[in-house]
Formats: C-alpha cells, structure tokens, sequence
C-alpha cells in the first residue's frame, strides 16, 4: 500500500488503516484528481444536496452556492489536504544562543470538525526550546494554518503541530496547546454554547512538570476567543 505523491513526510498511508497514527487518514486514490476536477465532481454532489433539500437552484442567490461552496472546499477549508500547500518553513542558526522556551501564543485557529463538516473555532498555543535552530516566527502560525484545513479531531491536529515542528527545528523538545470551540458541540446536538475543548501534545523537555508549568503560565488558558 503505497503512494507517491504523498501528503507530507508523517503519512505512511498503511499505518492509518490500523488506527494508531497520527495521519490524516487518505483514500490511495487521494491525489489522482486536479483541484480544478475536483472542484467539478463536488459542484455536483453540492447541487444534488441542495436539490434534494427541496430547494430551487434557478432563484438567484442559490444559483451559484454550488461552485462557491465546491471552491472554497477545495481551495479554502480544505486546501491542508493539498501538499503543495504546506508551508516551507524559514530556519535559521540560534546564533544569538537564546537558551530559553520560545512561546508563540494566541495562534487564530479555524478547523472543521470531521464528524460533522462544521466550523473549529479557537487559538492555538507552541513553544519550543532550541537545539540550534530558530524558525520563523510566522512559520508557526502558516504550519498551523496548513493542518488546521483538513477535516480534523482536535487531538489529531494538535500531535500534527508538534510532530511538524520536531522535524523542522530538529528538536523533540515542542509543545502545542489547543483551546477550541466546536460548533457541533456549540450550535447543534448538545447546544452548549460555552464549552470549549483544551488538548495538548508535550515532547521532550516539556514533559518535565517544571517547563510545563512555565508554558502553560505564558499561555494563560483563560484567553477568549
Ligand atoms: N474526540 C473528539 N470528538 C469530537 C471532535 N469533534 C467532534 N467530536 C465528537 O464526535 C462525536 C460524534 O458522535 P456521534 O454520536 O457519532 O454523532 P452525533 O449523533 O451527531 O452526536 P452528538 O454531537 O452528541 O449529537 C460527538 O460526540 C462530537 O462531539 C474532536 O475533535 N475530538
Ligand atoms: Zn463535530
């Protein structure tokens, strides 16, 4: 079971099939359409949907949902399912030997719920400490971006985050908090507006309670979002 144009470098399709990765899970077929094709095929299958609601997709402001909705699938919310879209992330020598924990806090977090197709809302939290290498600060934000636009469980994509970082910056020592809202849970079902879901993913250093601490002090989970 192989492909060859693979999502990224953590997607060894087989381990998916078992359930014990963190790998978004893919069909073999997964990058054997163009976006422009798939945009077609899903324009259809939005149609059909909205057809089968019952509604009249000649009336003006309905007539073009299909293609919108097909795009911004494709090129917006999903657009993390596309490996050309993932970030090229900026490293540099820690020349300036800064030896203390990095934190890039506050992190806007837009995901979609892979249960439900609908809206994650919230911030993401990272810090990690150098083993020699910097990254860009922004970097962090456009690696999180890229794996938040998958359908995604929270826990997923916050182990995705650090695993993606480790290998960037060379270094286990990544943490990633996560404290997001989901609409499934928010505007659906249960209906509970003020529950929010926290998940974090701690590698190296920051297994020590001490370092932990000091990361989830910087952070200060009650922000709002
Ligand atoms: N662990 C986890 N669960 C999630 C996440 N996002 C949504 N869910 C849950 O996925 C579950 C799907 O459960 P089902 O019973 O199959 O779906 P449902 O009948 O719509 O459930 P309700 O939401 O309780 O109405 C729900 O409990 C969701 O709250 C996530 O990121 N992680
Ligand atoms: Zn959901």
């Amino acid at each position: 079971m192989k492909i060859d144009n693979h999502i990224d470098e953590h997607d060894a399709l087989g381990e998916d099939h078992i359930g014990t990765s963190s790998n978004t899970p893919l069909r073999l077929d997964a990058f054997e359409l163009s976006n422009e094709e798939k945009i077609e095929i899903i324009k259809d299958d939005v149609r059909h949907i909205m057809e089968t609601l019952g509604l009249d997709l000649t009336d003006d402001s309905l007539s073009g949902t299909p293609n919108r909705v097909a795009k911004m699938f494709v090129k917006e919310i999903f657009g993390g399912l596309d490996p050309k879209k993932k970030p090229s992330a900026s490293t540099f020598d820690n020349k300036y030997k800064y030896g203390e924990m990095l934190v890039e806090k506050n992190i806007t977090l837009y995901s979609t719920c892979e249960h439900h197709l609908l809206p994650i809302v919230g911030r993401a939290h990272i810090a990690y400490i150098s083993n020699g290498t910097v990254v860009g600060l922004s970097k962090m934000n456009r690696i999180v971006d890229y794996y938040a636009k998958r359908p995604q469980v929270q826990e997923r994509l916050t182990i995705q985050i650090v695993k993606e970082l480790q290998e960037v910056l060379n270094t286990q020592d990544v943490a990633c908090v996560i404290d997001a809202k989901h609409l499934c849970v928010n505007s659906r079902g249960i209906r509970d507006i003020e529950s929010s879901t926290v998940t974090s993913e701690f590698g190296g250093k920051f297994k020590d309670t001490t370092v932990r601490r000091e990361f989830l002090d910087y952070i200060q989970l009650d922000t709002k979002f």
